[in-house]
């Protein structure tokens, strides 16, 4: 079975450890580095795991190396493990923006996976894209599958500008759902509801809603419609949001996610 470390064991880190831990891989069998001593006691005591203080020590003997820093690090990251890696080893990416050319060439390493993932992973309900670059090998990619998928389900894409797209829709969209929460909870409170019933009404609507999605053979427009009754109350509220250009608002917010990824890309590289 594969040794599996962590670069970094922040919020996506945690999650996926959890995934992977709740799936059946062996404590024993993963590690994690993390500068913060106070990070490290909460994923030691959380996850019964070893952690480290330094990346270089986590790698020694790994199968599988996540990188889970912020983009804004990686390349320091790479570069000061790029003496001691091996052929074999597997790097998975899952930073926003870093392209496999630019991890290729600061860690001075070919086998790379990158991805996307997203926070519902947390509760194993997560969804990750995934690019691999020509020297991954099939075992590899799926030993990666493995371990995105042990925190839901996820795509492999075919080329590596997609994840640009992936990272507007699923890498950020947990945020754009919350947002519409939030925004219905303060509505309810302007219609007189009070702050706890609206939250409840609200959240447990975006659970049914995403549920029907997922489990219903209708689609997300034809379940729409079994909501909205001619001249009735969804259509009222459906034709402000359209008045307002609810659809042109989601592309341009989409696109502006989409482009700072490519953003990030050019920024981190040389
Ligand atoms: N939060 C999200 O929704 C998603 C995040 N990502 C990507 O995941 C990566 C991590 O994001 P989060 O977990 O949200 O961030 P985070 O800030 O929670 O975790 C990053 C961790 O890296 C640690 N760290 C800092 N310097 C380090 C070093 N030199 N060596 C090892 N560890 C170091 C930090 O102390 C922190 O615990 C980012 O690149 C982000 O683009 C990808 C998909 C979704
Ligand atoms: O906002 C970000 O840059 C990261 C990537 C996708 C979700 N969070």
């Amino acid at each position: 079975m594969n040794k599996i470390t962590f670069i970094g064991a922040g919020n996506m880190a945690s999650s996926l450890i959890g995934g992977l831990l709740a799936q059946g891989t062996p404590a024993a069998h993963i590690c994690a580095s993390e500068p913060s001593a106070e990070r490290r006691a909460q994923i030691a005591q959380q996850f019964n795991i070893q952690t480290f203080a330094d990346n270089q020590q986590a790698c020694a003997g790994a199968d599988i190396i996540i990188l889970a820093v912020k983009p804004q690090i990686m390349r320091q990251v790479c570069e000061s493990l790029a003496q001691q890696l091996t052929a074999q080893q597997l790097i998975i990416s899952i930073a926003a923006g870093i392209t496999t050319a630019s991890l290729a060439q600061w860690l001075q390493h070919q086998s790379i996976v990158r991805c996307m993932p997203n926070t519902p992973a947390l509760v194993q309900q997560g969804i990750s894209g995934l690019f691999a670059a020509e020297a991954v090998s099939t075992a590899q990619k799926q030993a990666a599958e493995h371990i995105l998928n042990s925190v839901g389900a996820s795509v492999w894409l075919s080329e590596e500008q997609q994840i640009d797209a992936v990272t507007a829709v699923s890498g950020s969209g947990p945020a754009y759902f919350f947002l519409l929460v939030e925004a219905m909870v303060e509505a309810g409170v302007k219609l007189g509801l009070n702050e706890h019933t609206a939250k409840q009404l609200a959240q447990q609507t975006a659970l049914g809603a995403a549920r029907m999605l997922c489990e219903s053979p209708l689609s997300a427009a034809e379940l729409r419609q079994q909501v909205t009754s001619p001249q009735g109350t969804t259509e009222a509220a459906i034709r402000r949001f359209q008045a307002a250009g609810f659809e042109s608002i989601v592309s341009l917010a989409l696109a502006a996610a989409a482009q700072r990824s490519a953003e990030l890309a050019q920024q981190f590289t040389d």
